[in-house]
């Protein structure tokens, strides 16, 4: 602490305050973060799990760690100093005036790296949103706050916790089921959308608003002037199944988006970045359209038609301009085939699944359970919400942290926590190597519950506290 002296205090969050302040020797300017340590001894390791996580991240788009240390019953985490402040003050800034679409996809690329190397790292961020999001003096953009953080490899404490802010909190989380890599992938999409429109994606009046908008992932579409990609990639980030959301990796390297991303990343990045697939190259459209031609269309204009209309092209060209052609009147053969093959995705219940397979009675009602869980058109449990009719709606924009039990510890930094957890200290964090190499979007969501929490009683004392 003698070695920095206190510029100002920057801000004060639900755990402690934010202190700018200035390195003697150095006179470079840092942040440092104050947090009350709990005075229980077994408390302090999770507390110190900010500075382990943000100490492990290494990345030019992730908030520098410099150093931690602890004194008078506090925990200080030296770290790098945004100085254009974070992405929320950005947006009020604008005052309206909507941010460019080059400074978005500039943005956003850059926070997709960010965490990328997090989820490289089997951690989960679990509190994205704009407020966590900084930018330096030279315009780059570092996510911040890993209060919230948790590695993925102690499924125990990932699945019987909840942190996030209720705002982009995805519909799985308000579903019980566990967070997962696809609810920051959720969380970030509501960071994309506020930078193309200056407003939130799920924009509510009430609670019961909200979770259902949420939960139906219903929101205003993006303005027009976008292009269809950015369109795409919205859709694509609030897919109401998290496994139907594509993982960062897919975001970065083979999603339709993949291209415009990659023209605004960093030249340093873009080097080590695979080439992004692409989706649609001219050759090939003309191809498929050729073979269609040929397999199930019907030529019904001919040149005769086009030369009466006073055309005066060489035959060559006019027949491939003034052809107009029509689907034959029976679905192709290819249509058929594939159609045959494929599961009846719309057919729910008993029916779909008896003497489908071998599976047990209980697995078929247990997969049937699972589907319906999904469908969202219920209204939320009414216990959650009489209860959040009591909290005022902006509430939703802080960050929460939930446990189950009181003998199961949560992961926030002022949490209790039990000797046993295993996700503390840097040996816990691993790379995964197989997490590295590109799969489909279904076998990137990391993990499901098998024992989804019921965290309502927990949310209760929390609005009562506040
Ligand atoms: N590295 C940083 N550079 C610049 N400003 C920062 C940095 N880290 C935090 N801040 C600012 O300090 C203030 C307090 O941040 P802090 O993370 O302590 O709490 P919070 O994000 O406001 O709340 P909570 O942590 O409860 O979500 C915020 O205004 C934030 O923008």
């Amino acid at each position: 602490m003698d070695l920095y002296s206190v510029v100002k205090v920057i801000g004060t969050g639900s755990f402690g305050r934010a202190l700018l302040v200035q390195s003697k020797d150095s006179k470079e300017k840092w942040v440092m973060k104050e947090i009350r340590l709990p005075k229980a001894e077994s408390g302090m390791r999770t507390t110190r799990r900010e500075a382990v996580l943000l100490a492990k991240m290494k990345h030019p788009n992730i908030v520098a760690f410099r150093e931690s240390f602890e004194d008078d019953g506090h925990l200080y985490i030296v770290m790098e100093f945004c100085s254009r402040g974070d992405l929320l003050q950005r947006i009020h800034q604008q005052k309206g005036c909507l941010f460019s679409q080059d400074v978005i996809l500039t943005w956003f690329s850059q926070m997709c790296l960010g965490a990328k190397h997090i989820h490289d790292k089997r951690v989960l961020h679990r509190d994205l949103k704009s407020k966590n999001v900084f930018l330096t003096e030279n315009g780059t953009i570092k996510l911040g706050d890993f209060g919230s953080a948790c590695t993925l490899n102690s499924a125990r404490a990932y699945a019987q916790t909840y942190v996030g802010t209720p705002y982009y909190v995805s519909p799985e989380i308000w579903d019980n089921q566990p967070y997962n890599n696809k609810s920051d992938v959720w969380s970030l999409g509501c960071v994309l959308y506020e930078l193309c429109t200056l407003r939130h994606p799920f924009q509510a009046r009430s609670w019961k608003t909200l979770i259902l908008k949420v939960c139906r992932g219903a929101y205003a579409p993006l303005p027009a002037h976008f292009p269809y990609e950015l369109h795409y990639l919205i859709k694509h980030m609030f897919k109401t199944n998290p496994k139907d959301r594509p993982s960062i990796h897919t975001i970065l390297n083979s999603h339709r988006a993949s291209r415009l991303l990659h023209k605004h990343l960093p030249e340093e990045s873009k080097e080590l970045m695979e080439e992004p697939i692409n989706h649609w190259k001219k050759e090939e459209g003309e191809k498929v359209a050729m073979f269609l031609g040929q397999k199930s269309l019907l030529t019904i204009s001919t040149t005769k038609d086009t030369l009466s209309c006073g055309s005066s092209l060489p035959e060559s060209q006019s027949g491939n301009v003034g052809r107009r052609k029509k689907w034959a009147e029976g679905p192709p053969n290819t249509v058929l085939k594939v159609l045959g093959n494929a599961d009846i995705i719309s057919s729910v219940g008993m029916a779909a699944t008896e003497g489908s397979d071998s599976r047990s009675e209980e697995e078929c009602i247990e997969t049937q359970r699972k589907k319906e869980r999904r469908k969202w058109d219920r209204d939320p449990p009414e216990r959650l919400l009489s209860l959040l009719e009591k909290a005022h709606l902006s509430k939703a924009f802080e960050t929460y942290t939930i446990h189950r039990c009181s003998d199961d510890p949560p992961l926030g930094p002022l949490a209790e926590e039990r000797n046993d957890v295993a996700t503390d200290g840097p040996e816990d964090i691993h790379t995964d190597h197989s997490r590295l190499e590109p799969r489909s979007d279904d076998e990137d969501t990391d993990f499901e519950d098998d024992c989804p929490l019921d965290w309502t009683e927990e949310l209760e004392k929390m609005v009562e506290e506040h």
